[in-house]
């Protein structure tokens, strides 16, 4: 069985500029990978190619068939992306109950209602947050909702940019809690890009050290918590992390 995502020799450009330059990695079903680095390695590019949100040259294959060839509402179907700042992300003048209802008018699906309520209960929100406005929640419930937004249409793959990097520690650690439920209930591959080593040492089993454009060095979560890297980049981002 193929993997459920996997990227091989991803190269980005932007006006002739190499920004990604040959990247690899797999993810299977139920897992997480990460890829992390210093801010302009690449990261967030890889993520918005894979999105279909910019062109890339290589391949990326999705359960073995090529990511280019899913396009609009099949890709959205499949892939979903949750982004760093969730105030952001939402519309200021609709409620959770519009913002998760959209994509199920979309996509033609019914039971609206049922559906909000079942994936308000599951990111562990009430169903009275049906009725609020983004503006009448927190940082942490905001991000639950945009959470609650790429998993309504029952995606296989969330792409994860900086998902916990806007919201305060204490809180912090309960999303990554709720996405790390996620992903063994449902199954779920995440491609989780961040910057900061502990978010990506706590979801993820396996990472690649991205350094101008490239993975440098594959790491597993169990090599970074005992700090055993090859190469000296690697070492130095350790050091700079502790
Ligand atoms: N639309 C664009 N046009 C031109 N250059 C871009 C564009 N988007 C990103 N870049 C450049 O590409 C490089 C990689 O950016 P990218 O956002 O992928 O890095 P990153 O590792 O995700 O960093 P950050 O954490 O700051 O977002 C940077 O040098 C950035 O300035």
């Amino acid at each position: 069985m193929s993997a459920l995502l996997e990227v091989e020799k991803l190269a980005i450009a932007y006006g002739g500029h190499a920004v990604v330059k040959g990247v690899s990695f797999q993810i299977e079903r139920g897992a997480a990978y990460g890829l992390i680095g210093e801010s302009g390695c690449g990261k967030s590019s890889i993520l918005r190619g894979l999105a279909g949100l910019h062109g890339y040259s290589g391949s990326a294959r999705l359960d073995g068939q090529p990511l280019g060839e899913l396009r609009g509402k099949t890709l959205a179907r499949r892939v979903q992306m949750v982004f760093q700042d969730p105030y952001a992300s939402l519309h200021p003048r609709k409620t959770v109950e519009q913002v998760l209802g959209e994509p199920l008018l979309i996509h033609r699906i019914g039971d609206v209602q049922r559906r909000v309520l079942a994936i308000l209960d599951e990111v562990g929100l009430g169903a009275a947050f049906r009725f609020r406005y983004p503006h009448e929640l927190s940082g942490g419930q905001r991000q639950r909702v945009a959470i609650a937004r790429a998993l309504i249409l029952q995606p296989e793959l969330l792409l994860l940019d900086e998902p916990t990097s806007a919201l305060d520690v204490s809180v912090q650690a309960e999303v990554l809690n709720l996405l790390k439920r996620l992903l063994r209930e449902r199954n779920l591959g995440y491609l989780l890009v961040s910057h900061d080593l502990a978010v990506v040492a706590h979801l993820c089993g396996h990472l690649g050290l991205m350094h101008q454009g490239r993975i440098i060095e594959a790491l597993s979560a169990a090599q970074v918590r005992a700090g055993i890297a090859e190469q000296p980049y690697t070492r130095e981002f350790f050091a700079a992390s502790r």
